[in-house]
């Protein structure tokens, strides 16, 4: 089977001449259809631009992604809006929900631009709320809600309209505990249960222990990747930690 994303040999260098600085270096993997993938290393070496460029915000200096058979590394920028509209799925720290929209309003967004059916749109809206435990906050405005609840409430808005892939850039980095683990759970219930894929950087262990794989980066090159298996998420969280300890990155000692 074609694998969902492919990168090849990704390159992205800032400035010029002797000022040139390699962020990212011969940068190749694959992510299947349905995975959950975690990207981490440490400051500096390269997880957002990364992320930048497989989410169509940058472009890379050289090199291919395909993200099944479009190669985005050489659409052009009115064929790549359409693109990340209609198949890329984003979750920022910073939620980005629209202030003078309802949670319900800033859910559908995507599939109102899309001009869907109101009747699809209702449905959807409901599965996805109820997935993410806001169905009773439909009609609340963000103002009103938790910065939990603005993320499950972004996390919704970016898998309504069922995106090939869903980029998250440390999702959970502004979330206490609780509200992490809640969005981490339910992203991972997506994965599990819809076959959601998604790739996720992010610097805490414990977020990344609900991945299934991990690559890390460092100095702009993929140093290694690490599988769960079957290990359970505190076995691996403990593997992530050693790993950790090894290439250098920030750990967290929360299980
Ligand atoms: N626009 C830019 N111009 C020049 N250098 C840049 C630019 N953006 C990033 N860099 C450099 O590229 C390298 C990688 O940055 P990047 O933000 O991708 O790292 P990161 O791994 O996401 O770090 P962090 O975990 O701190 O967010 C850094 O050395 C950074 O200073």
């Amino acid at each position: 089977m074609e694998p969902l994303l492919l990168v090849k040999n990704v390159e992205k260098a800032y400035g010029k001449g002797t000022n040139t600085f390699n962020a990212l270096e011969n940068i190749s993997f694959e992510i299947d259809h349905g995975e959950f993938v975690g990207v981490m290393g440490p400051s500096g070496a390269g997880k957002s631009t990364l992320l930048n460029i497989l989410a169509t915000i940058d472009t890379p200096t050289s090199g291919d992604i395909l993200i099944g058979p479009d190669n985005i590394a050489k659409m052009d920028e009115e064929k790549l809006a359409d693109f990340r509209r209609d198949h890329l799925g984003f979750i920022f720290q910073d939620y980005n929900l629209l202030d003078s929209l309802t949670v319900r309003e800033n859910i559908l967004l995507p599939l109102a631009i899309a001009k869907k059916k109101p009747a699809v749109i209702k449905e959807r809206v409901e599965e996805i709320a109820a997935t993410f435990g806001i169905s009773n906050l439909l009609d609340k405005y963000p103002y009103q809600i938790s910065g939990g609840q603005k993320q499950r409430t972004a996390a919704s808005r970016a898998l309504i309209s069922k995106p090939k892939i869903i980029f998250a850039d440390e999702p959970t980095g502004a979330l206490d505990s609780k509200s992490a683990t809640d969005l981490l759970e339910s992203m991972s219930a997506l994965n599990e249960k819809h076959e959601a894929t998604i790739m996720m950087v992010t610097h805490d262990a414990y977020a990344a222990s609900f991945c299934r794989r991990i690559l890390f980066i460092r100095d702009g090159r993929l140093s290694k990747e690490i599988l769960r298996g079957r290990k359970t998420r505190k076995e691996f969280f403990q593997m992530i930690l050693d790993e950790l300890s090894q290439v250098g990155g920030e750990t967290n000692d929360v299980i």
